[in-house]
């Protein structure tokens, strides 16, 4: 892998942006030398400092010598943010925006017209290599779009989407992360009512998720083809998964997935 020569400001350096920066070390994206962390409170960046990253307050003196900015606070939190980087932004720099709600149009309103901007909607597996991250610009230029799915690609898989399809993305894999995670909570409970510690009940839900998530990866296939797999006639599968659907398993998902697509789209304020 080709490592990025330049420097990146990541501003914001709560969760995504904290799980960003250590998933593009371990991929050898860049050195933490060449990351800058951004918050209010630094002392929370302290670690990260020890380990070699640049950590500031002062998010126009990190901007003033980034290639990349990529932008990580709430959405809430943007348009204050964007009003202490426009004195110094600079041309060539681009500008990636992983915040929920907020168009490539919205960011130019603010910067500037030419500013390149390009949205990317990871999720927190992106500290161990194993986002989903999905990216979308309206008018960024074709080599910095390649230079944007280059550098999420090594932490993950990307597709690259329509813009108008951010929210539903940022549903369906950002969140989706925690919509799983609590899948495999709930599973892990089942399993303490029927008789396992805690510890090993939680050790084989994680095991058979990944091993589900592994077979359609691999194999791949449809998950009702796994499913019809594993459900005997008559037998304890086919009774279980039923009593799941009877209580709205499914049904669930979809609303929620549904509920936090909507309200993905509204998280920000333009003024
Ligand atoms: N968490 C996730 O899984 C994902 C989140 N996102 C998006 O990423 C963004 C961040 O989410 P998340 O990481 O969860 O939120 P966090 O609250 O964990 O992180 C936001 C960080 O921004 C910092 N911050 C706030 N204002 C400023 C400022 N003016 N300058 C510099 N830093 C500032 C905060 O620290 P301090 O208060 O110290 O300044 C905080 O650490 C959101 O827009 C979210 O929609 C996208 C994909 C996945
Ligand atoms: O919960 C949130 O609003 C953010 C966006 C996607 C994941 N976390």
């Amino acid at each position: 892998m080709n490592p990025f020569k330049g420097s990146i400001a990541i501003l914001g350096s709560g969760n995504i942006g904290i799980s960003l920066a250590k998933g593009l070390i371990k991929a050898n994206y860049a050195l933490p030398g060449q990351i800058s962390l951004t918050r209010r409170n630094i002392t929370n960046l302290n670690a990260l400092a020890e380990q070699g990253f640049v950590v500031s307050a002062d998010n126009a003196a990190v901007v003033s010598i980034a290639d990349i900015v990529v932008l990580a606070v709430l959405p809430q939190q943007l348009n204050q943010l964007l009003e202490q980087i426009l004195p110094v932004i600079k041309p060539n720099q681009l500008f990636i925006s992983v915040v929920s709600g907020v168009s490539c149009a919205d960011i130019r309103t603010k910067l500037g017209e030419t500013v390149q901007v390009i949205r990317a909607m990871p999720n927190t597996a992106i500290a161990i290599g194993q986002s989903m991250t999905c990216v979308a610009t309206d008018q960024a230029d074709p080599e910095n779009i390649q230079e944007v799915i280059r550098m999420f690609e090594t932490v993950g898989a990307v597709v690259k989407i329509n813009e108008d399809l951010m929210t539903s993305a940022t549903a369906l894999c950002a969140c989706g992360i925690a919509f799983f995670l609590r899948a495999i909570r709930a599973a892990s409970q089942g399993g303490v009512e029927i008789g396992f510690h805690a510890d090993e009940a939680l050790k084989m839900a994680v095991q058979t998720a990944k091993g589900a998530a592994d077979l359609l990866l691999q194999m791949q296939s449809h998950p009702e083809q796994e499913i019809d797999k594993v459900t005997s006639p008559k037998g304890c599968t086919i009774a279980g998964l039923n009593e799941m659907e009877h209580n709205g398993f499914s049904s669930s998902l979809i609303k929620g997935i549904k509920l936090s697509a909507a309200k993905a789209g509204a998280l920000y304020t333009k003024e």
